[in-house]
């Protein structure tokens, strides 16, 4: 068991069940002024979540409440100031902004990180066969990150997340930039996730998502709110055609707001 703890004033309690992938509990984190005449944002104020395996969590909340904040926490690449979080196995983490090296191709993408992994040559081509191919972007393995466009690339951020299938898989916002098709193939990825018991927690913004969550936790004024998503809240598990419709144009909305830093053209994906 990989456990990594910090803070002695741990207000609450770790949930010390065999099937917990990650647990924080009573988490804080503010983030210092550098500059004088600036003020330090305190973000987490006792921020407590536990992912359990085989579960779909959704972590919800506006623009800066935190959400990619507790995330880094939650990965262990960010340090927290008081509370507990404790990890067991191992970890997945597709962050926000891809963090790839442009010039690998897509293939040798797979494989730098695959070998970090500790995987086999065999177990990173089978890895790669199956991502590619369910996330439909085979046919660009050869191209060099730096010519993919943005939906093209978080295809490649996802899949390098979650090649060595973690026993937890953290994703922050992992959809932005997806098509219609494949924000419907990575919802059956996650399906696939969550009966191989990875435990997975999911930032998103698309409220027609929640039903697609075990449990959702809204981050408000630095505290998490936990909610069940029974089978008896009035959520059908199939979807509505107005679920269908309003979740297409939320996707969009995404895809359109998340920005062009990240983003090339059909031309430019096309250009070596
Ligand atoms: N390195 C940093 N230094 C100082 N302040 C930061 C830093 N990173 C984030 N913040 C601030 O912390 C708050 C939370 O930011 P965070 O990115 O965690 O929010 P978020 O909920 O993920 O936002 P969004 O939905 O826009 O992605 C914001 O006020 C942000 O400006």
């Amino acid at each position: 068991m990989d456990i990594a703890s910090k803070g002695d004033d741990a207000g609450g309690t770790a949930n010390s069940s065999g099937d917990t992938v990650v647990s924080a509990n009573s988490v804080e984190k503010t983030y210092d002024s550098v500059l004088p005449f600036t003020r330090s944002v305190e973000v987490l104020d006792g921020a407590t979540l536990h992912v359990e395996r085989g579960q779909v969590v959704g972590i919800m909340g506006e623009n800066g409440s935190g959400k990619s904040t507790l995330m880094g926490i939650l990965a262990g690449v960010l340090d927290h100031d008081a509370g507990e979080v404790e990890r067991a196995g191992s970890i997945g983490w597709c962050p926000q902004e891809p963090r790839l090296y442009d010039r690998l191709t897509v293939d040798e993408t797979f494989q730098l990180f695959g070998t970090a992994y500790g995987m086999s040559d065999d177990e990173i081509v089978e890895a790669r066969a199956w991502l590619t191919e369910v996330l439909d972007f085979e046919r660009f393995r050869d191209r060099q990150i730096r010519h993919l466009s943005g939906g093209n690339r978080q295809k490649v951020n996802l899949s390098v997340a979650l090649m060595h299938e973690p026993d937890l898989l953290l994703l922050d916002e992992p959809y932005t930039g997806f098509d219609w098709e494949t924000f419907l193939a990575f919802w059956d990825l996650t399906e696939e996730l969550r009966t191989r018991g990875v435990g997975v927690a999911i930032i998103s913004h698309i409220i027609n998502e929640r039903d697609r969550f075990d449990v959702v936790y809204e981050l408000h004024e630095g505290h998490l709110h936990r909610q069940e998503i029974g089978d008896d809240d009035g959520l059908s598990s199939e979807p509505t055609d107005d679920d269908v419709a309003c979740e297409r144009t939320a996707s969009f909305i995404d895809e359109a707001g998340a920005g062009s830093g990240q983003r090339a053209t059909a031309g430019q994906e096309e250009s070596e």
